[in-house]
C-alpha cells in the first residue's frame, strides 16, 4: 500500500500573469502556450523531492474578487504561490494583496509562501524591478524569485521544491516531543548568541515571520 504525504498547494495571482503555465510546466516540464481560462482547475501529481515521494495537490484559482475571496481554498493549503507578471505593474500590486489575504487568513500559523514574478524572458517589457519584488517578499517573510515559465523550467522547479521541502519540515518539527523541541531552541538561541542575529548575508532562507501591515 502506498502512504504518500500529501501537500496542498494553492496558486494565486492576476489573470494571465502565467499561473497554469508555471504548475503545467513544473507538472510536466513543458511549455504549452495558451489554456482554457476562468475555471479553478486542482491538479494532483506525485513528485519525488529529495529521494521523497510526495502526493501534490495544486490548486490553480484563477477567479476571485473582493467580494468572494479564496478562504476554504487558502485556509486548507500547505503552502501557498504567488505569481504576478513583471511586465505588469498591476498584477505585482495584485500580488501583494494575495500575500496581505494569506498572512490575514493563516497567521497566526507559518504557511510556507513563495513569490514568483514571471515571464522573465520578456525582459524589455519589464514594469516591475528585481528589487521591487525581493523588498515584497522580505516584507511579507517569504521566498522570491523570477522564472520563465516559457524559457525554462529550473526556477519553476526549485521553487515548487523549496515549498515541499518547508512544508515537510514544519511538520516534522511539530510532530517532535515536546522535549526535543526545547532543546532545538536552545541550541539555536546558543548559536544566536555566538554569532549573532544577523551574521547571515542571505536572510531569505529564515524569512518566516511575516511583519504586521
Ligand atoms: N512570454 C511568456 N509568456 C508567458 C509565460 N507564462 C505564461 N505566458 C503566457 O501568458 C498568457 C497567460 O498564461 P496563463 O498560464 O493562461 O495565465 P493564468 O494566470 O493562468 O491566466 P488565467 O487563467 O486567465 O488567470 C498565455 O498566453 C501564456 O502563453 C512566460 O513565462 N513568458
Amino acid at each position: 500500500m502506498t502512504n504518500l504525504t500529501s501537500v496542498r498547494v494553492v496558486v494565486l495571482g492576476s489573470k494571465n500573469v502565467g499561473k497554469t503555465a508555471v504548475i503545467v510546466r513544473f507538472l510536466t516540464q513543458r511549455y504549452i502556450g495558451e489554456y482554457r481560462s476562468n475555471t479553478d482547475w486542482l491538479y494532483k501529481h506525485n513528485v519525488t523531492c529529495d529521494e521523497t515521494a510526495s502526493e501534490v495537490e495544486i490548486l490553480d484559482i484563477s477567479r476571485w474578487s473582493d467580494d468572494c475571496l479564496p478562504i476554504d481554498e487558502v485556509q486548507s493549503a500547505d503552502a501557498c504561490v504567488v505569481i504576478y507578471s513583471i511586465c505588469d505593474r498591476e498584477s505585482f500590486n495584485r500580488a501583494q494583496d494575495c500575500l496581505n489575504i494569506i498572512h490575514r487568513l493563516k497567521a497566526p500559523q507559518y504557511i510556507p509562501v513563495v513569490l514568483l514574478g514571471n515571464k522573465r524572458d520578456l525582459e524589455l517589457g519589464r514594469q516591475v524591478s528585481f528589487e521591487d519584488g525581493n523588498e515584497l517578499s522580505t516584507q511579507y517573510g517569504c521566498d522570491f524569485s523570477e522564472v520563465s515559465a516559457a524559457g525554462n523550467y529550473a526556477g519553476v522547479n526549485e521553487a515548487f521544491y523549496s515549498l515541499i521541502r518547508q512544508v515537510r519540515t514544519s511538520r516534522h518539527q511539530r510532530s517532535l516531543p515536546r522535549q526535543r523541541k526545547r532543546s532545538i531552541m536552545t541550541v539555536s538561541k546558543v548559536l544566536g548568541a555566538m554569532f549573532g542575529k544577523n551574521s547571515h548575508k542571505d536572510t531569505r532562507k529564515n524569512k518566516q515571520t511575516p511583519c504586521s501591515l
